[in-house]
C-alpha cells in the first residue's frame, strides 16, 4: 500500500533527519514506530501523510508515485488516512461531536446516516458527558481521546497515531490499544507511534525502530 524506497529527509540546509529508508506498509498491517526522543517519528508521520516531500527516494502511495501526484489531488488522497497529532488539532470552534463528525460532513454524508455512531463511538472512548463542549474545556486525555475518535469515524485505510496515549492513563491506553486493534482487524493498517514500552508489549505487532535517521524492522 505505501513503499519507500531510498528516502531521505532534511528541513532546509539542515543536516539529513531520516536516510536511506527503503520499507513497506502492507494493508491491514499493524505496526508502532518508536525511538529516542527527537529520532525523526513525526517527520516520519508526516510523510507518509503526505504533508512533507522528501528531499530524496521514491515515496509510492497507494500504488501512485507521490512525486507524479498533482498538488490538487493530494487532499483526496488524505481522506484516505487518518493521523491523530501530537498536538490533537481540534477545531476550537466546533463541539467534541462536531469536531468527530466533521471527516463525514466534509464527504457530504447526511446526519442521519451517521450521527448514532458518532455518538456511540464517543461514548466508548469515554466522551459520553462531553459531546456538546467546545475543545477549550476538555483536558488533555479528553482532546487526545477526541482526535482519535475523529481519525477512526471515517475507516481510514490507514491509521497514523503520534503518541496517541501520551496524555491518558494505562487502562485507557489499553482501551485506545484494544480500539486501534478492532480497527485494524476490520481492515485498516496501523502505525502507532509512541516511546511507551508498557503499550508496545501488549501486541505482538511489527516495531520499526528509529535510530540516527536510520530505520530497522523487527518483525
Ligand atoms: N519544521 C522543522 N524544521 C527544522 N527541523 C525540524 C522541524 N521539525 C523537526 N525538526 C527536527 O527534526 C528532528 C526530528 O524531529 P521529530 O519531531 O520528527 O522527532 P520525534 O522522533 O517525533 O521526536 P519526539 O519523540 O520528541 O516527538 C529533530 O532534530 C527536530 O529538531
Amino acid at each position: 500500500m505505501i513503499h519507500f524506497e531510498n528516502v531521505g529527509l532534511r528541513y532546509g540546509m539542515g543536516p539529513e533527519i531520516l536516510r536511506d529508508m527503503t520499507f513497506d506498509i502492507p494493508k491491514r498491517s499493524f505496526q508502532f514506530l518508536t525511538g529516542p526522543s527527537g529520532a525523526g517519528k513525526t517527520t516520519l508521520l508526516r510523510l507518509l501523510f503526505m504533508s512533507l516531500h522528501p528531499t530524496r527516494g521514491i515515496i509510492r502511495m497507494f500504488d501512485r508515485d507521490l512525486s507524479q501526484i498533482p498538488r490538487a489531488e493530494l487532499p483526496m488522497l488524505r481522506r484516505r488516512v487518518g493521523i491523530v497529532f501530537q498536538d490533537f488539532r481540534l477545531l476550537d470552534h466546533l463541539t467534541t461531536y462536531e469536531n468527530v463528525a466533521l471527516p463525514l460532513r466534509v464527504r457530504g454524508k447526511e446526519e442521519s446516516s451517521y450521527r448514532n455512531d458518532v455518538i456511540e463511538l464517543l461514548k466508548w472512548v469515554g466522551l459520553g458527558e462531553r459531546i456538546n463542549v467546545l475543545p477549550a474545556v476538555l483536558s488533555g486525555g479528553e482532546k487526545q481521546r477526541a482526535a482519535i475518535a475523529r481519525a477512526l469515524m471515517d475507516r481510514p485505510e490507514i491509521l497514523l497515531a503520534d503518541e496517541p496515549t501520551g496524555n491518558v492513563d494505562p487502562p485507557m491506553a489499553r482501551r485506545i490499544l484494544s480500539l486501534f486493534m478492532e480497527l485494524n482487524r476490520l481492515g485498516t493498517a496501523v502505525v502507532i507511534a509512541t516511546h511507551d514500552l508498557a503499550l508496545m508489549d501488549q501486541v505482538d505487532a511489527r516495531r520499526m525502530i528509529l535510530t540516527e535517521g536510520r530505520l530497522d524492522i523487527y518483525e
